[in-house]
């Protein structure tokens, strides 16, 4: 077998599985992490499927959120950081030196863990990112990718009366999903979610992890969070990262009725965290 071809243990162990002919849509192999001397990731391969949401989860400090970055190649901007191994988006070496950062960012984009709007009007913050990438021809073309994003993250009917007031005057939550509908813009193909909902108040939570839930049907998300009954709402797979090691990844309800390492049954019945 290829072995970039994803093995999904869940039809090895006859629970409902995934279409097997699905293609992963990002493979890691052998991924180190180095932060000067600190060895941060250590060897984590994984299969990350398109059209899903996989969690990153762990204790503080395991190294989700450097993995999560190493998707974007987010860690080039931080230079003590040194990334070792493979990635691969549809079969593209993303570290290979023909590849544009900047690009890449655009197809793999990222929402923070605080809700960062540009001190700008709500319309400018979506448009911003397809006016550098140079996506709409005209006033009109703009305006139709702004509006789409913004119903595309939930927000439209909320702000439609006031597209020149500033993103940042929105509540926490209608400012998560207006940097969401800003990832969008530049039509990417994958959605990286650094704890996107830990500075939001449960309800803004239940409407981003709906909107997750939504977006999966056309883009493949990565959420890291600390919350494991988050991963479980939101996620059809589940990584479970100690220590910089990428301990057991599975569909989420094997990972949090039948795990097979001690340190993933240790963590999810609340033994350290
Ligand atoms: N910018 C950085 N510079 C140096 N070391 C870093 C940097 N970011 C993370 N690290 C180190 O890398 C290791 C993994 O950190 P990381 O933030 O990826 O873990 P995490 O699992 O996301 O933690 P948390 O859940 O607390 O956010 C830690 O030892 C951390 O101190």
């Amino acid at each position: 077998m290829n072995e970039l071809t994803h093995v999904d243990e869940a039809a090895i162990s006859g629970q409902p599985k995934m279409s097997p002919a699905v293609e992963p849509k990002i493979v890691a192999r052998k991924v180190q992490v180095f932060y000067g001397e600190n060895h941060a990731i250590k060897d984590v391969d994984v299969d990350i499927p398109a059209n899903s949401v996989m969690s990153f989860i762990g204790p503080s400090g395991c190294g989700k959120s450097t993995f999560l970055r190493c998707l974007n190649r987010m860690n080039d901007t931080i230079d003590v950081c040194r990334v070792e191994g493979k990635i691969e988006i549809d079969h593209e070496d993303i570290y290979d030196a023909k590849v544009d950062p900047v690009q890449l960012r655009a197809k793999v984009g990222m929402v923070f863990q605080k809700p960062n709007p540009f001190p700008k009007s709500i319309f400018e913050n979506v448009a911003y990112g397809p006016r550098i990438h140079g996506l709409a021809r005209t006033k009109t073309d703009m305006e139709e990718i702004v509006v789409t994003a913004l119903q595309k993250a939930g927000l439209f009917a909320e702000v439609k009366d006031r597209l020149d007031a500033p993103g940042t005057g929105l509540s926490g939550g209608q400012q998560q999903r207006l940097c969401i509908a800003r990832a969008i813009a530049v039509s990417p193909e994958v959605i990286l979610m650094d704890e996107p909902c830990s500075a939001l108040d449960p309800i803004a939570t239940a409407k981003v992890e709906e909107l997750i839930d939504e977006l999966r049907e056309n883009y493949t998300i990565v959420i890291v969070t600390h919350s494991m009954q988050q991963a479980a709402r939101v996620s059809q797979r589940t990584a479970f990262f100690h220590l910089g090691l990428l301990v057991e990844e599975g569909p989420t309800d094997n990972i949090f009725t039948n795990p097979h390492d001690k340190r993933t049954q240790d963590y999810i019945t609340g033994r350290f965290g």
